[in-house]
C-alpha cells in the first residue's frame, strides 16, 4: 500500500501518510518542530497530545540513535496547533537522504507553514562556550558537494521548483524573532548567532578537520538539518533553525577533549527548559497565514 520508490517517496506516497495521519487527529498544524539529540523534552510542552510512535505511521523510518524517541507528536501550544518530532533520522543510520527528509514534505502536506528545528553541535568558534544556544543563519553543506542532496533525482513540481534557492533559507524574521524573545528571557549571554556546517557522521571530527570547517566559515558542526532545511525550503516553508552546542570541537593536539554522545546529552538535559521556553515563545509570536485553522 505504501511503496518506497528507489528514488525516494512519490508525492502520492507522502500524501498517503499525510491523510493516515490527518484521519487519526484532528489537529491541523502550522508548526512543525524537530528535536535534535538531548532536545526530545521540547514535544512535552504541547497540550492536548495525540501521539504516533514512528513504527505505526506508514512510510516512516524508526528512530535508532539514543536520544531521539521516535514520537510523532501532535498538539497544542498556547492554542497553536503544532507537530513535534520527537526524534529525527540521519544519513549515518543507514537511511537514504531522501527518506530522513520525508517528515518535512509530510509537515507540508499536513499544512505545516513554519518549521522549527533544532540540533545539538560542536562549537567552532573559539568565543562559543558549552550550553550556549546558537541561532543558524546559514549553512555549508558539506555532503552536497558532492551531490548528496535530498533533492537530486525526478523533480516533482508539486513540492517545488527543480533549483530552489538557498540564500534565503534561514527566515530572517524568524532569526530576529529568536533575538528578541531570547533578550526577553535574559538569555543574552547564552544566545549566538552563526553558521552550521553538517557532515555525514557518526565519527566525530579530527583536529584537522575542525580547523578546516573553522577557517571556512563554520562556527558549529553536526550531523543533521541542512537536509530537513532543504527540503522545507523547496515546499516553501519558512524556516528556524538553532544549534545547541553541546561540545566544544577540538581544535588542538595537546587538548585532553574527546567528544563524545553522552556530553552531548548531557549538556541536552542542562539547556532544554530554556531551549524549550526559547521556542515555545517564539511559536505564540507567530501568525499563521490563515486564521481559520480548527483543531
Ligand atoms: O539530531 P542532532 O543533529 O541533534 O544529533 C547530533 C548529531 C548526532 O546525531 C549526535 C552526536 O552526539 O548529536
Ligand atoms: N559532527 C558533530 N556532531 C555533533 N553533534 C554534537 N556535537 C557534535 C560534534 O562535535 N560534531
Amino acid at each position: 500500500m505504501f511503496p518506497e520508490t528507489s528514488k525516494g517517496y512519490t508525492y502520492e506516497d507522502c500524501k498517503a501518510t499525510a491523510d493516515w495521519l490527518m484521519a487519526q487527529t484532528n489537529i491541523r498544524p502550522t508548526v512543525g518542530i524537530v528535536c535534535g539529540s538531548g532536545l526530545g523534552g521540547l514535544a512535552d510542552i504541547l497540550k492536548d497530545q495525540v501521539a504516533f510512535n514512528y513504527k505505526d505511521i506508514p512510510n516512516f523510518p524508526q528512530s535508532t540513535v539514543h536520544g531521539h524517541a521516535g514520537r510523532l507528536v501532535f498538539g497544542t501550544l498556547k492554542g497553536r496547533p503544532c507537530v513535534c518530532m520527537q526524534g529525527r533520522f540521519h544519513l549515518y543510520e543507514g537511511y537514504s537522504i531522501q527518506k530522513i527528509t520525508l517528515p518535512m514534505r509530510i509537515f507540508k502536506l499536513l499544512g505545516v507553514e513554519t518549521v522549527m528545528l533544532t540540533n545539538a553541535a560542536g562549537g567552532l568558534n573559539q568565543d562559543f562556550k558549552v550550553g550556549d544556544i546558537m541561532i543558524i543563519k546559514d549553512h555549508l553543506n558539506m555532503p552536497g558537494f558532492a551531490g548528496n542532496n535530498p533533492l537530486a533525482g525526478p523533480n516533482d513540481e508539486r513540492f517545488g521548483v527543480r533549483f530552489p534557492c538557498m540564500s534565503d533559507a534561514y527566515d530572517r524574521e524568524l532569526q530576529q524573532l529568536a533575538m528578541d524573545v531570547g533578550q526577553e528571557l535574559g538569555y543574552g549571554d547564552f544566545l549566538r548567532e552563526g553558521v552550521y556546517c553538517v557532515l555525514g557522521g557518526p565519527s566525530f571530527e579530527t583536529v584537522a578537520e575542525c580547523r578546516m570547517l573553522h577557517r571556512l566559515g563554520a562556527d558549529a558542526v553536526g550531523m543533521s538539518t541542512v537536509y530537513e532545511v532543504i527540503v522545507a525550503r523547496h515546499c516553501g516553508m519558512r524556516v528556524f533553525a538553532l544549534s545547541l552546542i553541546t561540545n566544544q570541537a577540538v581544535m588542538d593536539y595537546d587538548s585532553e577533549e574527546k567528544a563524545n554522545h553522552e556530553e552531548v546529552l548531557e549538556t541536552g538535559k542542562q539547556r532544554e527548559q530554556q531551549v524549550e521556553r526559547l521556542v515555545s515563545t517564539m511559536v505564540t509570536r507567530i501568525e499563521p497565514s490563515q486564521l481559520d485553522y480548527y483543531f
